[in-house]
């Protein structure tokens, strides 16, 4: 298990107006998936070719098990990268395509030939390596891909956005399947994607990137309970920003002092809340506060509520049972839970 860390990497492309990739220090550990997280050229494809060995940095390092890999060429640093389309070579068969690395490094036909009609059990192909590649669908063709980086029992696995070619149902298999090798096989991987839910999945971490700068690093649940920011908070579909001040455990704000959970920081700042932590209370209820409903969307498994506390609009989403006595104009009450607070504060 390879452990690869980043420090202080920075790429500024010649012509560009600024550095695509700045200062980033981050820690993949071992054995585990981190998913490169964020909007689309915020960096990651960079980063991620950086340490595969295809983009030389500017300036900064890379190193696995803390020795650096930046003189090494892609081929001999044991990082693999797979493609949004896979890139398998049109000309060979299946079974070529995913023995190609091990035939590049001169193992024996025979072990050749075992090691890819096992491999190709393993991503639940079996018996598919004599097919033409231009004959497979674009999941299978995908899982393929995935045979070919992997059994060459690489240090390092790369993916770059494996899913985004994928309809909905082959994208749920596909994340399954990436999901139980990697568990199984123990490969540290790191995996770039722009889409929140693939990351929160399948990854056992998060590096959040915009604009070329990692701003958060943690397991997928802080995200949700503890954002760093406004921005982190938003992109992992959060809503709910009240300004004040929060100071010995109490926020203030157009809301009344609210109650903070231990460690939320202090200072001027917004209080947020998600939509699914906010909940309806009976007018009267010890902190409830008082609102009227302005909007109802049913949304399926979920109804959308928008409530107006004074002059802050709050947006809830409880089960459809529970919303359905609430109509538009109607006086309701709400709870925050203090738990389900945090403050974001004011970025310098
Ligand atoms: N070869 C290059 N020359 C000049 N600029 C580049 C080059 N490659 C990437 N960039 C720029 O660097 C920034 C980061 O690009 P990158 O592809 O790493 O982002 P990304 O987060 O992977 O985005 P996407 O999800 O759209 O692939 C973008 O502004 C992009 O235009």
């Amino acid at each position: 298990m390879t452990r690869v860390t980043l420090d202080r990497l920075t790429k500024h492309f010649a012509g560009a107006d600024g550095a695509s990739v700045r200062d980033l220090t981050l820690e993949f550990p071992c054995g585990e998936l981190t998913a490169l997280l964020g909007p689309s050229g915020c960096g990651k494809t960079t980063t991620m070719k950086m340490i595969a060995g295809l983009i030389r940095p500017c300036s900064g390092e890379v190193r696995f098990d803390g020795r650096s890999v930046l003189h090494q060429p892609p081929e001999v640093r044991g990082a693999v990268m797979v493609f949004q389309n896979g890139l398998l070579f049109p000309f060979l068969s299946v079974a070529e395509n995913v023995g190609f690395g091990l035939r590049m490094r001169g193992t024996p036909r025979a072990e050749i030939a075992a090691r890819v009609e096992a491999m190709l059990d393993r991503v639940r192909l079996p018996g598919i390596g004599p097919r033409r590649v231009q004959d497979l669908s674009g999941g299978q063709q995908q899982r393929v891909a995935l045979a070919r980086a992997l059994v060459t029992e690489p240090r390092v696995l790369l993916l770059d956005e494996p899913l985004s070619n994928l309809d909905a149902h082959l994208r749920s298999e596909m994340r399954d399947l990436i999901r139980d090798l990697q568990r199984e096989t123990g490969i540290t991987t790191i995996l770039v994607t722009h889409d929140q839910e693939e990351a929160v999945v399948l990854a056992d971490r998060i590096a959040l990137m915009f604009d070329g700068e990692l701003r958060q690093f943690a397991p997928a649940a802080e995200f949700y309970a503890r954002p760093r920011d406004r921005q982190v908070a938003e992109f992992f579909g959060g809503a709910n920003f009240v300004p004040g001040r929060a100071a010995a455990g109490v926020f203030d704000c157009a809301l009344g002092r609210l109650p903070l959970p231990a460690g939320a920081p202090e200072g001027t700042g917004c209080l947020t809340v998600r939509p699914e932590n906010i909940l309806l209370a009976e007018p009267g209820d010890a902190g409830a506060l008082a609102v009227t409903v302005i909007d109802r969307v049913f949304l399926g498994t979920q109804t959308r509520l928008v409530v107006l506390a004074g002059d802050l609009t709050l947006v809830l989403i409880r089960p459809p049972a529970e919303a359905a006595r609430l109509s538009p104009g109607d006086a309701a009450a709400i709870r925050l839970p203090p738990e389900a607070v945090w403050v974001l504060p004011e970025r310098p």
